[in-house]
């Protein structure tokens, strides 16, 4: 396929609609059943032809060399040095504009890293598969490879097995608490919960409004940041809500997008958030697909 310059694509948010930790290796590492599902809501980026790689951002603090969409490229340009026949490849200026919260759980850097692979591997005709672009995507981070993959699925093993399963399209009422929740501390806490039975694919019939699917991070979580606790209580008035990943974000899932804006609409000034509808594809395929 041919794809005409310059060319901006979604690069979405995720959610974790459950995140189960059902044991702990030895290595230190956990197994998990999640299930991650995708939002029409996210940054955008664009890429353009240029006389050198170039990688910029609305937000100059993230011009550093260890973004992840600096890693996603290099890791391509390395692979095509390698190769018998190594391609010309065109510089290509990315430019991203930020839009998600950082380290909030809904995997802004992962989809970033997700959406250089997937542009750069078309736009440079490198004809890498979606199996090795998801390889090249799990050494950048544990959540690059679901939006490579770019369809709703559920994550199995330490995250790395999935199986699509696609959902109902809900709307969604996202609060995006001002914290930084450090994934890898709670890992680590004595107070997670790691003995969540695992459910066999097969039996996993899944329902918002199910007790039995839940976050076992956000007990922990809402006990250590007060800001996460408050903005999770707000969105329980209104029905079940549940925190993404290891936070800080919470969501809650309504059937059309005319009540979630009402729900919205009633937000207190001192909490923040976003409106956005659940897809089952993600929207970097389906504009670089036709998905
Ligand atoms: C749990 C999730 C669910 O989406 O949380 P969020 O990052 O989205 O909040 C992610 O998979 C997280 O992915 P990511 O944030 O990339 O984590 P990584 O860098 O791979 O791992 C950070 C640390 O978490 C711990 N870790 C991670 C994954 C796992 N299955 N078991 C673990 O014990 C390890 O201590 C690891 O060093
Ligand atoms: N392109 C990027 N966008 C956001 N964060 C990035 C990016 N590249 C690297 N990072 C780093 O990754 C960390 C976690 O980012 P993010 O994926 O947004 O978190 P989470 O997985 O909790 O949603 C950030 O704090 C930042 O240091």
């Amino acid at each position: 396929m041919s794809l005409v310059l310059p060319m901006t694509l979604l690069s979405p948010a995720k959610l974790n609609l459950f995140l189960h930790i059902n044991g702990r290796l030895p290595n230190g590492y956990h197994e998990l059943q999640s299930l991650f599902h995708f939002l029409d809501y996210g940054d955008t980026m664009t890429f353009s032809e240029s006389d050198q790689h170039l990688f910029t951002c609305d937000n100059p603090e993230l011009e550093t060399e260890d973004n992840l969409i600096i890693k996603a490229r290099n890791a391509l340009v390395e692979i095509n040095s390698l190769r018998d026949k190594p391609q010309h490849l065109q510089p290509i200026h990315i430019h991203l504009n930020k839009v998600l919260p950082m380290g909030g759980g809904v995997g802004g850097g992962s989809s970033n890293a997700a959406t250089t692979l997937l542009a750069l591997n078309e736009i440079w005709q490198l004809q890498l598969s979606k199996p090795q672009l998801e390889e090249i995507g799990l050494k950048l981070g544990a959540d690059v490879p679901i939006f490579v993959r770019g369809e709703s699925s559920i994550a199995e093993g330490v995250g790395e097995h999935l199986t699509p399963y696609p959902v109902n399209e809900a709307w969604y009422v996202v609060l995006t608490p001002d914290a930084h929740v450090n994934t890898a501390m709670l890992f680590n806490s004595d107070s997670l919960p790691r003995d969540t039975a695992k459910i066999p694919l097969s039996e996993i019939d899944y329902q918002a409004v199910d007790p039995q699917f839940k976050n076992d991070f956000e007990n922990i979580v809402i006990k250590g940041y007060p800001t996460v606790a408050k903005s999770l209580n707000w969105l329980l008035e209104y029905g079940p809500a549940r925190m993404t990943g290891t936070g800080a974000c919470v969501f809650a899932e309504f059937c059309s997008q005319d009540e979630a804006n009402e729900i919205f609409r009633r937000l207190p000034v001192e909490l923040a958030g976003f409106v956005a509808k659940g897809c089952n594809i993600s929207p970097t395929h389906q504009t670089l697909f036709g998905q």
